[in-house]
């Protein structure tokens, strides 16, 4: 759906664009140009079975849908000429980065955890130039996206991201990806205090645990941080004006 607003219009609250996509709990206005597509952490770690979640104990088997509608996503985004932003989580193979027992996330990661009860599985876990650290085949970074490895759930944390954005004058973040009630909602979240205006598309993600923790997470966004649409809403906000135009 188009406004009248001007090219290049900025509305001072911040909720600038020409585009608006539908989503709870109102509709959000968005420019293509001002946005970013963010993909998080779509590893196998996450989404493959025989990876971190599926090892520790974590229920990988309804991953497929998700990929396929992340890569849809993806090619509205391109299409469109919103930046793509692919997060990768993980550490060093020698896992300085992941902190030792002085880290909080040396107590809570389960991948740290899995493989201190499991040491034949060491170096293999979220390791920088493993299998498991490797995005899944069916979704491929192209030239012109970037790609941000970080440490920790949120991606602001110890990455350039903020500055990223800000040098691109980026002020919406579409999120896709895994897992919504970890790294998908601690970016959004941090994207908040940041300014940033942050949307889920809630059926190209997944969350780690039983499935309360999909709608718990998409509630507490949709609540209090951002905005929850889908697929084919953002798809449709980004079509072309004749692909919108209803045949007379
Ligand atoms: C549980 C977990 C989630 N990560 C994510 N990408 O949301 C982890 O990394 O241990």
């Amino acid at each position: 759906m188009t406004t009248d607003q001007p090219a290049g219009y900025r509305d001072p609250s911040g909720r600038h664009g020409g585009l608006t996509l539908p989503a709870r709990p109102e509709p959000i206005a968005f420019e293509a140009s001002a946005t970013a597509l963010i993909v998080v952490d779509m590893q196998n770690a996450y989404a493959t079975k025989g990876g971190y979640l599926d090892l520790a104990g974590f229920d990988v088997s309804a991953t497929g849908p998700v990929i396929e509608r992340i890569a849809r996503a993806v090619a509205a985004a391109r299409a469109a000429g919103l930046l793509v932003i692919w997060f990768q989580n993980g550490w060093d193979p020698d896992y300085v980065e992941a902190g030792g027992p002085g880290s909080p996330n040396w107590h809570k990661s389960n991948a740290l955890k899995t493989m201190r009860r499991r040491p034949e599985m060491s170096r293999r876990l979220l390791s920088k130039g493993s299998w498991d650290y490797a995005l899944v085949d069916a979704l491929k970074p192209e030239p012109g996206d970037i790609v941000l490895p970080k440490p920790r759930y949120s991606g602001f944390y110890n990455t350039p991201l903020d500055s990223m954005l800000r040098a691109r004058g980026i002020r919406t973040l579409v999120f896709t990806g895994i897992a919504t009630n970890v790294c998908v909602e601690s970016t959004l979240r941090d994207g908040f205090f940041l300014e940033y205006f942050g949307i889920v598309l809630a059926d190209a993600t997944h969350q780690a645990g039983p499935p309360s923790l999909q709608d718990g997470a998409l509630l507490n966004i949709e609540t209090f941080f951002g905005w929850v649409s889908d697929v084919a809403a953002f798809e449709a906000a980004l079509a072309p004006d004749e692909a919108r135009r209803i045949p007379a």
